[in-house]
């Protein structure tokens, strides 16, 4: 299977922020959910994987193009994908009309029964303004364009945040229909665990500039419970097994890996599934007080 994506080492430096060698690949096939905090870096993450903004070190392949290697595979790149932004770069006083016809000359293969379709599919009048649509509605334009030049893979910043849950959920579902064509991939960036839960094949997350890690869902899911137990069981060398840990006066709750090494330790110990959100939040080192996040991250790190 081929990559859409391939990141290695990229960085870039601000003032007060730093992105830290970010590596990560998106297979053929795949929908990635690249998830963190506000801040933490996904936005700019994106803008040096289009070459938005200048870096300060990396390389980034697309579609098994180098898209640092001159105007020429750029151009060719940015021609087979489809990048959905916040604001889509629209012209306001534009109608969704003119826009689409502006987007149709610029794409080598426009194909103007997909984008009619989707337009249909969400209820986009084509006669509306740039300006008068809500930030759903431009999500959703954006999102048709970026599928009717039968872009082979799509690149969003946070396509659903501050959506309704029926618009979110129509999009999640719009990803989906994409992706039933071979060949393509998808990643976008979101903070809302719950999208990753039903659609990504793949979770990357980023803290603070950095990678935690890179992982299939499923083996994700499967990898990480809950605890629960008796706070007067737990030894130093079972604390060392906690990702992350809440202790209160009736008991102690924790994200753990280790579930074999836990039950040995502490044999009354229960054990429940955690959800997408409980694994995240332990694994950026949240709802710990007994951990700092270096620790939370050498844990979590699988690379
Ligand atoms: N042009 C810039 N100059 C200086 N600092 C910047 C610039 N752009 C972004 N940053 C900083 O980089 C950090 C990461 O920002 P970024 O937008 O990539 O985060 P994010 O994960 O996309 O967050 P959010 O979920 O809030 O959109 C922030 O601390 C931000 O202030």
């Amino acid at each position: 299977m081929d990559n859409v994506l391939e990141v290695r080492n990229l960085r870039k430096n601000y003032s007060r922020f730093e992105l830290q060698d970010v590596s990560f690949t998106v297979p053929e096939g795949c929908i990635a959910g690249f998830v963190g905090n506000n801040g933490a870096g996904k936005t700019t993450t994106i803008r040096g994987i289009l070459n938005l903004i200048h870096r300060d070190g990396g390389q980034v392949n697309i579609l098994g193009m180098d898209m640092y290697g001159g105007k020429e595979s750029e151009q060719e790149i940015k021609n087979r994908i489809g990048v959905v932004t916040d604001n889509g770069g629209f012209y306001g006083m534009f109608t969704l009309k003119e826009t689409a016809s502006l987007f149709a000359s610029l794409y080598k293969n426009w194909d103007d029964s997909v984008y009619k379709d989707w337009i249909r599919k969400f209820s986009l009048n084509e006669k509306q303004k740039i300006q008068e649509l809500s930030r759903g509605m431009k999500v959703k334009f954006s999102l048709a364009l970026a599928m009717s030049h039968h872009a082979e893979f799509l690149i969003m910043d946070e396509p659903s945040s501050g959506l309704d849950l029926l618009t979110r959920a129509q999009i999640l579902e719009s990803l989906r229909e994409y992706m039933e064509r071979e060949g393509r991939g998808v990643f976008f960036s979101t903070h809302i665990a719950t999208d990753i839960e039903k659609v990504a094949d793949i979770v990357i997350l980023i803290d603070k500039g950095r990678i935690v890690f890179e992982k299939e869902k499923d083996a994700l899911m499967e990898e990480y419970r809950i605890a629960k137990g008796d706070s007067r069981d737990l030894t130093g060398e079972a604390e060392e097994l906690c990702i992350s840990l809440r202790k209160t006066q009736y008991g102690f709750t924790a994200v753990t890996s280790r579930t074999e090494d836990m039950k040995r330790l502490i044999p009354d110990v229960v054990f429940e599934r955690p959800d997408m959100e409980e694994i995240l939040m332990a694994c950026m080192g949240k709802g710990s007080e007994e951990y700092g996040k270096s620790t939370v991250y050498e844990r979590c790190q699988t690379r």
